[in-house]
């Protein structure tokens, strides 16, 4: 099967419930690109060839299943997607052939890292990472001089069938000298993230998630919201997931364990396959859709719409649920929370161009963001003054 087929093989979600065809705008190696992307941030996905890059994007993004993966042909040119499924998720991920290569004087580093939010490197862990690890460190040093508000990600990948001793071993090390690398081109103040990943399990919807929180301005405003929507309706855990990826783009401050992750990505699949099979409805999800789930040790899964694309994922005991009026009222409050900030961010959203960004990033500029904060905070004690 080619990479290019549309037709490749969704796994559990039925195939029009997604982000839709898969855009195929390819770029040239001077990065040429379409209009549209240009005004959202973009995650590019860097590193060398067979390392994982399109089988990560299709996986997370597509719902191609994991063994599919190894179908895939080499990409070739820059292919971006744009992923568009809400207000709060709205960016385009790039995916670079391995063998590109930044240092290349025709390689137009203003232009693909100018409007870049986070520059996820993707690194083998079962080949020799060496020189990997020089070409993260020529990336890093490229796009950190072109945008220094650039997050970067390093995801250390195919650790599936890996010991968790090696894991760490691994990660350690990659760390150590990444940053050893960085600190003797003088780049001792960038932040590099590291995330163990593999497409066989959750671990790279975990890190994924991660990724676009930190590109959602109003992610304090959500956990704000999410934090008293749970302490006030006796909840131990709340997720909110986009429910196309199963990315979760906000959760409260308590940790987040990945076995509570799963099973609430587990209750999505199965919602959404019931549906998808039994309704009468054409949408899979929609704003009647809610689901409880009763396990076997006193814990109840409760699921519920917030918007076309999100949903609230809970975990509580069960003897907390006997107050279901006070939680699902508590969730009608949330919920017109989420909508006005979507509203808040519609309004004042218009997202620079690149040139304008690059002058943003020159000078330094902050404020608007700072002004939108204000406005969330004000409407997150307006609403959830109202919780009981
Ligand atoms: N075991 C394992 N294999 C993986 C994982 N992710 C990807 N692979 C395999 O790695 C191989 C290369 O994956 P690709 O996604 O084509 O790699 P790429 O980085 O896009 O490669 P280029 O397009 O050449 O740059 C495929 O055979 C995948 O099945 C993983 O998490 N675990």
């Amino acid at each position: 099967m080619s990479y290019e087929d549309d037709d490749y093989h969704v796994d559990t979600f039925p195939k029009e419930y997604g982000y839709g065809a898969f855009d195929q705008d390819g770029l040239d190696s001077t990065g040429m690109a379409g209009s549209d992307a240009d005004s959202k941030p973009r995650i590019l996905l860097m590193g060398l060839r067979r390392s994982g890059k399109s089988s990560i994007q299709k996986v997370v993004f597509h719902k191609m299943s994991p063994n599919e993966t190894l179908f895939l042909e080499s990409t070739s040119k820059i292919v971006k997607d744009d992923i568009n499924n809400s207000s709060f998720v709205q960016f385009s991920i790039w995916d670079f052939p391995g063998q590109i290569d930044f240092i290349d004087p025709t390689f137009d580093s203003d232009m693909i890292f100018g409007n870049c939010g986070s520059l996820v490197f993707v690194i083998d862990a079962k080949d020799d990472y060496n020189e990997a690890l020089t070409k993260f460190k020529n990336t890093v040093i490229k796009a950190y001089k072109v945008n220094p508000r650039i997050k970067f990600e390093v995801f250390i990948h195919k650790v599936d069938g890996i010991s968790d001793d090696t894991k760490m071993e691994s990660q350690r090390d990659i760390h150590q000298r990444a940053s050893d690398d960085l600190a003797d081109a003088g780049l001792t103040q960038i932040h590099l993230s590291f995330h163990l990943t593999s497409i066989y399990d959750h671990s790279i919807f975990e890190a994924f998630s991660k990724v676009v929180q930190k590109l959602i301005p109003q992610l304090p405003t959500l956990e704000n919201l999410l934090n008293i929507f749970i302490s006030n309706s006796g909840i131990e855990k709340a997720f909110l997931f986009d429910v196309v990826s199963k990315i979760y783009i906000a959760t409260d401050c308590s940790p987040v364990d990945m076995q509570s992750y799963e099973l609430c990505c587990d209750m999505i699949d199965v919602v959404i396959d019931l549906s998808s099979i039994y309704s009468s409805e054409e949408e899979a999800f929609d704003n009647q859709s809610s689901s409880l789930i009763k396990l076997n040790n006193n814990t109840i899964l409760y699921l519920r719409e917030v918007n076309k694309f999100l949903a609230l994922v809970c975990i509580l005991r069960e003897e907390n649920f006997i107050r279901q009026g006070v939680i699902d009222y508590n969730f009608m409050c949330f919920r017109d929370a989420i909508s006005e900030v979507f509203e808040l961010r519609m309004k004042s959203q218009k997202l620079p161009t690149v040139d304008e960004r690059q002058e943003y990033i020159m000078n330094g500029d902050g404020d608007s963001d700072d002004e939108n904060i204000d406005d969330d905070e004000d409407l997150v004690n307006s609403r959830t003054g109202k919780m009981v």
